[in-house]
């Protein structure tokens, strides 16, 4: 389902073939030079809306209806939507088949309602609507109100009132800033709830997700009016993203899909928050990067009881990243200068970028991004599912360890952080970027050098695995018993049973490691319920009314 990034490795093909190994610590300007020869390789003609391509969708979305297959056949009609010329009947045939699937299928009636209102009002829909209402007005719903088990239960910072009162951000050294607790916190304290204001989704989540706020919509989504490629949860998202980001996107889209490789993207969408930030002043934007580029940031200093987008693109701006990967770099190179090449053939673009040296800044302020966000997005790869990437200054911070004690959930565009062990005062906040020491990982899959105690080879990690050599082993059986099989749909008795294997000191042995597993499944799911809830009652705000 992955639409192929042919260009894009063409070009990366293309440079290996071509340029000697050194070149790769050439300045961008060569780099630019360099991608420009093959230009034609960008130029993809753009796809625009497209009856033909909206029936052809919705008949594989009829197929995999047939089969059962409802979220395909979900994502099918999606793409069915967003090709559909705007007015035309196979708009309203769209939404139509999508409500189909949710009243009669998934139960999801407040879903329903939203495509109903969307649609071109056909009489069937109508029938469909009223009878939602009938049916939500008799309590069939799947749940508006979410979970309290998840919320934050710690008192707030009252500056940031999405984070516990008492964290601070400190270096640290190989890792760079880091969170530090300046007291105790317990198994199951919730102590970060940040909602990101930017998301950057792959194709594939685009008929999923939102992209302006990234919620999990289960599709019930509008598309962008103008393109093919993205969607959104109601109205208010269109025009933000469109006012922020989407509008130097929008009419280059399909060429963007070209070399847009892995979670790239949030590159050019940082670049461009920022410029709206600065009300598209280039010259006030040119001034205020250059010298600020990757100066180091407190983003624990700003006021988020009323954040401005200004100041939360200067702390992300200035993030300095400290990571020494010279094939990420040359990537990142190449990405900047493609993304570059594709925006300037946008009549907007170029109607702000008028000079060498606006266009020079362009290019380079892309590379700078390239570097912030690959090192602090949250969210990676998830194979064949696509990705969603946020940006969150302050759940950006937490450092990864193999031997995390706090979990991070991302869903629906925000990141929830939650306790996994005893957090003392002054320990460091570590969560886990990649599957922890009891998933048996060796730290292979992270694109730096972890510094963390489990892949410390010095006397620290020694310590560590010396002390998890000690535990007590109990048997697969032995353990089952003693946490109930992992069948027990009860979060907290696991997040007590965690509690108390650290505290008897089972951290960092196997019965420690096969617990935290259950635990953290329990608490990813009851996480997405909560969100899912919470989407639901966004939609009947939205489509309900
Ligand atoms: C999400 S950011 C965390 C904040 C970052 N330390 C900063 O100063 O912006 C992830 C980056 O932090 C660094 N980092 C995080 N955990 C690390 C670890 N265990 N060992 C080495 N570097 C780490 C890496 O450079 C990584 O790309």
């Amino acid at each position: 389902m992955t639409l192929p990034n042919f260009p894009f490795k063409a070009i990366q093909d293309r440079w290996d073939l071509e340029m000697p190994r050194h070149r790769r610590n050439a300045d961008i300007s060569v780099y630019r030079e360099f991608v420009a020869r093959y230009d034609p390789l960008l130029s993809t003609t753009e796809v625009g809306k497209n009856n033909a391509k909206a029936v052809y969708h919705r008949k594989v979305g009829n197929f995999a209806y047939l089969e059962k297959r409802f979220d395909d056949a979900l994502w099918s009609y999606n793409r069915s939507i967003c090709f559909a010329e705007n007015l035309s009947e196979h708009l309203g045939i769209g939404y139509a088949n999508r409500s189909a699937i949710y009243y009669d299928e998934l139960g999801e009636y407040e879903k329903e309602q939203l495509s109903g209102k969307a649609a071109a009002k056909l009489p069937k829909l109508l029938a469909r609507e009223a009878n939602c209402k009938e049916r939500l007005a008799g309590g069939h719903s799947k749940g508006t109100v979410p979970l309290p088990v998840v919320d934050i239960n710690v008192d707030v910072n009252p500056k940031i009132p999405f984070m516990a009162k008492g964290i601070h951000m400190k270096e640290f050294g190989d890792m760079g800033r880091g969170l530090v607790a300046e007291r105790d916190f317990k198994t199951g304290d919730v102590i970060l709830d940040e909602k990101s204001d930017l998301c950057s989704l792959s194709f594939v989540r685009s008929f999923v997700e939102c992209a302006h706020c990234g919620s999990a919509f289960l599709n019930s989504l509008i598309p962008c009016s103008l393109c093919f490629a993205v969607m959104y949860c109601g109205e208010k998202c269109r025009e933000e993203d469109l006012r922020i980001t989407h509008r130097f996107e929008c009419s280059v889209v399909t060429k963007l899909l070209n070399v847009a490789s892995d979670n790239m993207m949030m590159m050019p969408r940082l670049f461009f928050y920022g410029l709206t930030a600065f009300n598209d002043n280039i010259d006030q934007m040119m001034k205020y990067c250059l010298p600020n580029a990757a100066v180091g940031s407190n983003p624990l200093e700003l006021d988020f009881t009323h954040p401005n987008p200004l100041d939360v693109f200067k702390v992300l701006h200035q993030a300095k990243p400290n990571r020494n990967n010279s094939n990420l770099e040359h990537n990142l190179k190449l990405s900047a200068t493609a993304f570059y090449l594709v925006f300037m053939k946008n009549p907007l673009v170029q109607s702000i970028f008028r000079t060498e040296a606006q266009r020079n800044f362009m290019l380079r302020c892309l590379l700078i991004h390239g570097r912030a966000t690959s090192s602090l997005l949250l969210g990676r790869e998830n194979g064949d599912a696509g990705f969603l990437a946020a940006l969150p200054p302050v759940a950006s911070l937490i450092n990864h360890s193999c031997d995390p004690n706090v979990i991070s959930v991302v869903n629906s565009g925000r990141i929830k952080i939650i306790v996994l062990r005893p957090i003392q005062k002054g320990d460091q906040i570590l969560t886990s970027y990649a599957p922890a020491w009891w998933d048996e990982h060796d730290g292979s899959t992270l694109d730096f050098d972890c510094k963390c105690v489990v892949c410390d080879r010095g006397p620290e990690g020694a310590k560590w695995r010396n002390a998890r050599e000690q535990k007590r082993i109990l048997s697969s059986e032995a353990t089952r018993e003693w946490i109930g099989g992992g069948e027990t749909q009860d979060l907290i008795k696991f997040q007590r049973l965690v509690q108390i294997l650290a505290r008897d000191g089972h951290h960092p042995g196997k019965l420690f490691g096969e617990t935290v597993k259950i635990y953290y499944d329990k608490l990813f799911d009851e996480v997405c319920a909560e969100n899912a809830k919470r989407n639901r009652a966004k939609v009947q705000q939205i489509g309900g009314n």
